[in-house]
């Protein structure tokens, strides 16, 4: 062929693959000259050589102009965009094959696709079809790509021979899914002999759940004009035997969303906390979370400036390098320090930190105190009918009564309580924990005192209280079953409304009657008038001596008989207040005032509201006792003698009942003493038991009282009794009518905080 018609054809050639007359010139002539003329080198593999002489020209001018360009400006989006269109133009442009083939030479990005094309200078092998698969056909000329790019692993080409992209060795799947990735670019006008190299595109990773799930915490970058560098590897260092795969971090993916990310300040923008760090740093730090507790750490290294390329070194070389620079650096002593451990504890931590209690985050702690899931007296008895009606399962084989939900739980004990199981509480916001169907807040000064105890809305049996009762033991004038709609409103009253003193007890709008609350208010102020029986021997006084004292009597009192469940009224009908719960809002807080913790109310209170029931654990008057010896040091009481039937006959100590709420308790553990003018008063309510050996202690306001008033509460104490065994506090109500201060030889109420 003549030499016009050999350059016709190779100006053919290079149009043929999309390369205009005017690129071709110049290359055409370079190697004319380099050649002498030899047409056979530039004719062969279609004129190769000429291709490429072509793209470096092409890149060399790309190269120039991205000098120009200020490093550093590059954001996430313009990275992936260009990384995406790389990918697109693998897809759009099959007829530049050469310019992929050329890539593969130079073991690095091309600049024209700026720094971010993944690649690799150590990708030395060439190809080995894997087992089984087959060669891509013509027809796969263009596979769609979806994600992020993925890296394209050359052979290095040396001399003439044909180029072919390896697939990285890190790429273990099968070949079946390699091959539905695989794409083969045919240059035009090729012979069967000709054949042009197939370009495995190595898959994404196997995208699993825990990709899916895991969103970026952070993303610490360094100067982002900087190549993208490999992942890790464990390699040998300076091994230029096997490639590594320059990996598309999901955090600049932004793929994700709806999932956890716990460091990011805002969640509306794509949940990345993104913290610029020095362009010279050496690494990148991604740390993704998942709700799972997975946590993805992933540490790109970035090369040094001067490199040419970046194989991952041996990792246990790298490891102990960092873990001799850490024992010198830090001054660390111990011997046994290692980077693994302390990414282990990374996980502790987290696990710890993240961890949900009672639906609350343990992060919160600054507003949480620890409760301390155990009871002293439950440990360490092993009597088996123990009642707890606290979150803990109930057996229903143990069960003694049906009982409604306010009512008193009979279980069989469940286990021991572990001091160990601890339990947070957001007591700022509800000491209730959403027990109770108001919140009960905490004034936040000074919450690290509270007491620990648990929560709890009804009262539970401790030991041996023996406070069996069944239904069958409600006769028909205990409980109305012809009532329908509200008993408060009825004229006559039914049975239970009657019982308490043959007036209706409550007012239609649920308060306790004036009538009826100024008679219990007398009967506590005045207990010498008429309201006293006296034993002839009194088991409390027994109690505290073998030779016991004279009864100093107990308080006949008037009980309020609420509907319950064997009545047929409405479940809201006004003869029901107490079995309700609390409806107010109430706070505890810190009275200053040398009393501890203080209960007020939030709201302003009518007279004869109901506040709360005193609910604590219920055991006899000697387990009390014996209680009370073992744990004398405790600096406040929380425990409250129940009345029972007085005068009636000879009561043992073992029916007399009282309540100690220093375990288990609700919200009125925290009321205070308060002499004579307390502006609560305890009314015995009957519920569920048609005698009055066992009652709920009822709380009811004594007058109007405002918002933020303290509440407090007449216990009943005796401040001269010197002889019992869990001395009284010295009163600190600042009342005008002070027992304390008086010394007024006041006989014991029967309600007496012990
Ligand atoms: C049922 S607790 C009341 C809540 C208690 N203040 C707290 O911080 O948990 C009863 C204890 O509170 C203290 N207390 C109650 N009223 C008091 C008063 N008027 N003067 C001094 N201390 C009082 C006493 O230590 C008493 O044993």
């Amino acid at each position: 062929m003549a030499p016009s018609q050999k350059v016709k054809a190779a100006f053919k050639a290079m149009k043929d693959i999309g390369i205009p007359e005017e690129k071709t010139k110049p290359a055409l002539k370079k190697l004319l000259t380099l050649f002498e003329k030899n047409w056979d080198l530039i004719e062969e593999e279609n004129y190769r050589v000429l291709a490429d002489t072509i793209f470096e020209y092409e890149d060399s001018e790309a190269a120039e102009k991205e000098k120009k360009k200020i490093p550093g400006n590059v954001d996430q989006g313009e990275v992936f965009e260009e990384a995406a269109q790389m990918q697109d133009e693998v897809q759009d442009e099959p007829e530049r094959p050469l310019k992929r083939l050329r890539l593969k030479h130079q073991g690095q990005a091309a600049p024209s696709h700026g720094q971010h094309s993944p690649s690799s200078a150590c990708a030395l092998k060439t190809p080995k079809p894997e087992p089984g698969e087959p060669e891509a056909s013509p027809s796969q000329q263009v596979r769609p790509l979806t994600g992020p790019p993925q890296p394209v692993v050359f052979t290095r080409n040396k001399g003439k021979q044909p180029v072919s992209p390896q697939v990285c060795q890190k790429d273990k799947r099968t070949a079946p899914e390699r091959t539905s990735q695989a794409l083969q670019i045919k240059e035009p006008g090729v012979t069967p002999r000709q054949k042009q190299p197939t370009l495995i595109i190595p898959k994404d990773e196997p995208f699993t759940d825990d990709m899916v799930s895991l969103e970026p915490l952070a993303v610490v970058r360094p100067d982002r004009t900087q190549k993208e560098v490999p992942s890790n590897s464990t390699n040998p260092a300076g091994s230029q035997a096997e490639c590594v795969h320059p990996e598309v971090s999901k955090s600049i993916n932004g793929v994700d969303k709806g999932l956890e990310t716990l460091a990011s300040p805002s969640s509306e923008e794509n949940q990345i906390q993104e913290a610029d760090v020095s362009k010279k740093s050496p690494a990148n730090i991604d740390i993704a979370a998942s709700s799972l507790g997975e946590v993805k750490l992933s540490l790109s290294c970035n090369p040094r400036p001067e490199a040419n390329g970046f194989c991952f070194p041996d990792l246990q070389a790298v490891l102990k390098k960092v873990n001799d620079n850490c024992l010198t650096k830090y001054k660390i002593m111990d011997p046994e320090f290692s980077v693994i451990k302390v990414m282990e504890e990374f996980c502790e931590y987290a696990g710890k930190l993240g961890t949900k209690v009672d639906g609350v985050h343990q992060e919160r702690a600054d507003n949480m105190v620890v409760v301390m899931d155990t009871n002293p007296t439950s440990a360490s008895n092993s009597e088996p009918a123990c009642v707890q009606s606290d979150d803990q399962s109930v057996e229903k084989d143990s069960i003694v009564a049906d009982l409604n939900t306010k009512s008193l739980v009979v279980v069989q004990q469940q286990q021991q309580l572990n001091p160990s199981s601890m339990q947070i509480l957001d007591v700022t916001s509800d000491i209730t924990r959403g027990m109770e169907t108001v919140k009960v807040s905490l004034e936040k000064s000074d919450c690290d005192s509270l007491p620990l105890f648990h929560y709890i809305t009804q009262n539970v049996v401790a030991h041996k209280a023996d406070i069996n009762f069944s239904l069958a033991q409600i006769g028909d004038q205990d409980c109305c079953q012809s009532c329908v709609g509200d008993c408060s409103a009825l004229s006559p009253l039914c049975n239970c409304a009657r019982r308490g003193g043959g007036e209706s007890s409550y007012t239609s709008d649920g308060l306790v009657t004036e009538e009826f609350l100024d008679k219990c208010i007398s009967m506590v102020q005045n207990p010498e008038k008429d309201y006293l029986v006296y034993c002839k021997e009194c088991p409390l006084e027994r109690l505290k001596n073998e030779d016991p004292d004279p009864c100093k009597g107990h308080l006949k009192r008037t009980f309020i008989k609420e509907c319950w469940t064997k009545c047929d009224c409405n479940k809201n009908c006004g003869n029901r207040v107490v079995q309700h719960g609390i409806s107010h809002e109430l706070q505890v807080f810190w009275t200053g005032e040398g009393k501890g913790w203080g209960l007020r109310t939030l709201e302003d209170l009518p007279k004869g509201s109901f506040v709360c029931e005193y609910v604590g654990e219920v055991l006899t008057s000697s387990e009390l006792h014996e209680r009370n010896l073992r744990e004398s040091n405790d600096k406040h009481s929380y425990a409250v003698l129940l009345d029972t039937e007085w005068g009636t006959r000879a009561l043992k100590e073992a029916e007399i009942l009282c309540l100690d709420a220093t375990v288990y308790g609700n919200v009125a553990r925290f009321i205070n003493h308060r002499c004579s003018d307390a502006n609560l008063i305890e009314i015995p309510v009957e519920v569920e038991t048609p005698n009055h050996h066992y009652y709920h202690v009822a709380l009811f306001t004594t007058r109007k009282i405002s918002a933020f008033e303290e509440l407090t509460w007449d216990y009943g104490v005796d401040f001269d009794d010197g002889e019992h065994h869990n001395k009284a506090f010295r009163c600190l109500c600042g009342s005008n009518f002070c027992r304390n201060m008086k010394r007024s030889s006041r006989s014991r109420s029967t309600l007496t905080l012990q």
